[in-house]
């Protein structure tokens, strides 16, 4: 194993660098690979530190010493992202000159005049205390809020970043991981969908086994993730997961906001040294990073320090302390550099310099003052040549599988989650079933005579009583069943990952083929549910209609709630969606022309309003399928036209279930894609 710890050997840098095969080891540099510049000082830090030491002379090593059977899970890993970024380096590098923030409704900017460069394959770390702009600062980079000033280029070359999010990785604060699948599948989906499309399967599990075992993960990858409320893996494991789920799509560069809040020192010092180690293969990383430990904080090779969303440093880890000592600053002896760099940032300099300024303000002056005496602030900046922006883009356009192929993953891991998922499952079987069953009670004593009209001639005065509101009765219990059966697991199935699917959104995954895969994934499920609730119904209540054409129009009325559920799930807060998505099927059942009748809303002209209530037309099914047939007995004309429904119009009722419940997906698609906007980039 890479990452077991070897007994220690410490080589020097020339050494190292001698080591290294570039043929074995296509698109690898020494440059790619800065060792530290002195490994046996390393041994001085603390255990975290001293393992990524050896790590890396362990990597050497195997370089060295690689034949067919013993190659590391960490060249596999480099030669599986060389693979997919062909001659290409690794990292990508960044540029941003006088980046600015400003909210529309806000006068101050939160982030102005940020300017600076993030070299390629380094590992930079995000600083600052709370509310100076770090999330701002990356999120305004990496083009997911739009800035009001200044410019970026990568690479280079002057444009937005977000124009290379394929290759570049974003993970947040928050594990957005999806609990009902293992560690692999929550990797393997990410990797499945955003690696170039012309890999194979195959190819795609292999890389995902490699990289399973660069962040140690092997021993827990068939374990569920669950949720953070009933975790399963620990949170380092669960971190790693988010982390996998980017390194999967073999991203260039990787921006990660607070990777180790949360995490105990242990777990927090391995993520760390895990994101060195993909520093040193030449990914660019950038995190932002909360009150470091000092092993942590040195870890970090260059630094972006803010204060009220303006920039107090850029630059070098090791230029630090000089820098804040030549401001005057007293660093004491035995103390963390990290603690006392952030009480400076902090507003809390006054401890380390009694005298002259030494407010954050006086830091952002002296920075901004700095700079103006160095007007060429990126002239060290890496530039691309044509040939190198050329199949950079091509790396861009191969990524990610076409669109079809996304559906087919994104089915297939909604049906593995509700098969996960079981109990919720059998449950709303089980409520179907019960639901069918009561209605079917409900219709038992009817025995079946669910309409009395007039009979035809000549027996016209024989005609006791009429009955014409049983069948819209009936059809309004099913409606109200149904619309209870269905709608709140319907909330559950499209409402419960809308963070999952922003995620997903701003890391270039296919919305339309996120959304379609999870309404597939439903068939199955009212399939089912329709199947106990339809029988169960039948078999008590009798009633005229069959079991295929009442199967027919309950499963299109199904089709119809889980639309609907779908759209309020969009548009409503997590916790109030069943509750709404209930009353809504509330109002579409009682919307079914049985009371008042269609026949009278058509006289209050608002008829269209019943129409476009899948009640209405479930009810006219119902009562083409229970009355047509009493055609010869009857003359259901009279009833017809006093109820206000159509006969004979069976298909066009089924027909219309089908369009109304198309047109709320597509409502609840078109919410999905234009509503929150900003956290899907
Ligand atoms: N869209 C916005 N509209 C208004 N204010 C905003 C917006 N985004 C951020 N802010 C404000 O800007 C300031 C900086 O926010 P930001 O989240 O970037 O800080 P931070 O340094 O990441 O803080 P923390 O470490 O606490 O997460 C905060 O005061 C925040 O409330």
């Amino acid at each position: 194993m890479p990452w077991a710890k070897p007994a220690p050997r410490f080589v020097s840098r020339g050494q190292a660098y001698r080591q290294l095969d570039d043929e074995q080891y296509p698109g690898f540099t020494d440059n790619d690979f800065q060792m530290e510049p002195n490994i046996r000082m390393l041994s001085r830090r603390p255990t975290g530190f001293v393992e990524l030491g050896l790590q890396e002379v362990e990597f050497v090593n195997e370089l060295h010493n690689t034949d067919a059977e013993k190659k590391t899970d960490l060249h596999l890993f480099v030669q599986s992202l060389s693979k997919c970024l062909g001659a290409t380096k690794f990292g990508l590098s960044f540029e941003f000159q006088d980046l600015g923030f400003k909210p529309p409704k806000s006068t101050k900017p939160i982030l102005s005049d940020v300017s600076g460069t993030i070299n390629a394959g380094s590992l930079w770390g995000v600083m600052g205390a709370s509310g100076a702009g770090k999330s701002t600062f990356v999120n305004v980079l990496m083009g997911k809020t739009a800035h009001t000033g200044g410019v970026t280029k990568v690479n280079g070359v002057a444009g937005k970043i977000s124009k290379y999010k394929k290759i570049i990785g974003y993970v947040p604060q928050d594990d957005i991981v999806l609990p009902e699948l293992t560690v692999r599948e929550n990797i393997l989906h990410s990797a499945r969908i955003r690696l170039p499309a012309n890999w194979s399967d195959s190819e795609i599990q292999s890389h995902v086994d490699i990289l399973i075992s660069c962040l140690q993960l092997a021993h827990v990858q068939n374990s569920l993730v669950g949720s953070t409320a009933a975790p399963v893996i620990s949170g380092g494991q669960r971190k790693r997961v988010s982390i996998g789920m980017e390194l999967a799509a073999a991203p260039m560069a990787l921006f990660l906001d607070e990777p180790t809040s949360g995490l105990d020192a242990t777990a927090a010092a391995s993520i760390m040294a895990t994101l060195k180690a993909l520093s040193r293969l030449g990914m660019t990383i950038v995190t932002i990073i909360h009150q470091p430990r000092q092993e942590i904080f040195e870890s970090l090779d260059s630094l972006v320090l803010l204060g009220a969303g303006r920039m107090i440093y850029c630059g070098p880890e090791e230029g630090i302390q000089p820098h804040f000592e030549g401001l005057g600053f007293q660093f004491p002896d035995h103390t963390n550099p990290a603690d006392v760099m952030g009480d400076i940032i902090a507003g809390e300099g006054r401890h380390y310099k009694p005298k002259g300024d030494a407010t954050v303000q006086g830091l952002i002056d002296h920075w901004a003052t700095r700079q103006m005496d160095r007007p060429g602030l990126n002239k060290h900046s890496s530039t691309i040549t044509v040939s190198e922006m050329n199949s950079l883009t091509a790396i861009v356009k191969l990524r990610g599988a076409p669109w079809y192929k996304q559906i087919w993953f994104c089915f297939q891991r909604s049906v593995l989650q509700q098969y996960r998922m079981k109990s919720s499952f059998f449950f709303e079987l089980g409520v179907g079933a019960l639901a069918g069953f009561l209605i079917g009670l409900a219709e038992l004593n009817a025995k079946g005579q669910n309409f009395r009209g007039i009979f035809n001639d000549p027996y016209e005065v024989l005609s006791s009583s009429i009955d014409y509101a049983s069948v819209p009765q009936m059809s309004l219990l099913v409606g109200l069943a149904i619309g209870l059966t269905a709608s709140a697991p319907g909330v559950k199935i499209f409402g419960e990952e809308k963070l999952v699917y922003w995620r997903e959104a701003a890391a270039g995954h296919n919305r339309f083929a996120y959304y379609m895969g999870k309404v597939l994934s439903t068939i199955p499920r009212m399939v089912l549910a329709n199947f106990h609730f339809t029988t169960m119904f039948i078999l008590l209540a009798t009633p005229v209609i069959g079991w295929l054409p009442a199967f027919a129009a309950n499963l299109l009325y199904f089709y119809c709630i889980y639309g609907l559920a779908s759209c309020i799930s969009m548009i409503t807060r997590r916790e109030d969606g069943p509750l709404l998505a209930v009353m809504s099927s509330l109002i579409v059942g009682v919307l079914n022309g049985m009371s008042p009748t269609l026949q009278k809303v058509r006289s209050w002209h608002i008829v269209w309003l019943w129409r476009a209530s899948p009640g209405t037309w479930l009810a006219e099914a119902y009562f083409t399928q229970n009355i047509g047939p009493l055609g010869y007995l009857y003359r259901i004309e009279f009833a017809r036209s006093a109820l206000g429904y159509l006969l004979n119009k069976f298909s066009d009722d089924l027909l219309m279930l089908f369009v109304i419940g198309t047109a709320l997906r597509i409502f609840a698609f078109l919410g999905l894609r234009f509503m929150w906007r900003a956290k899907q980039r």
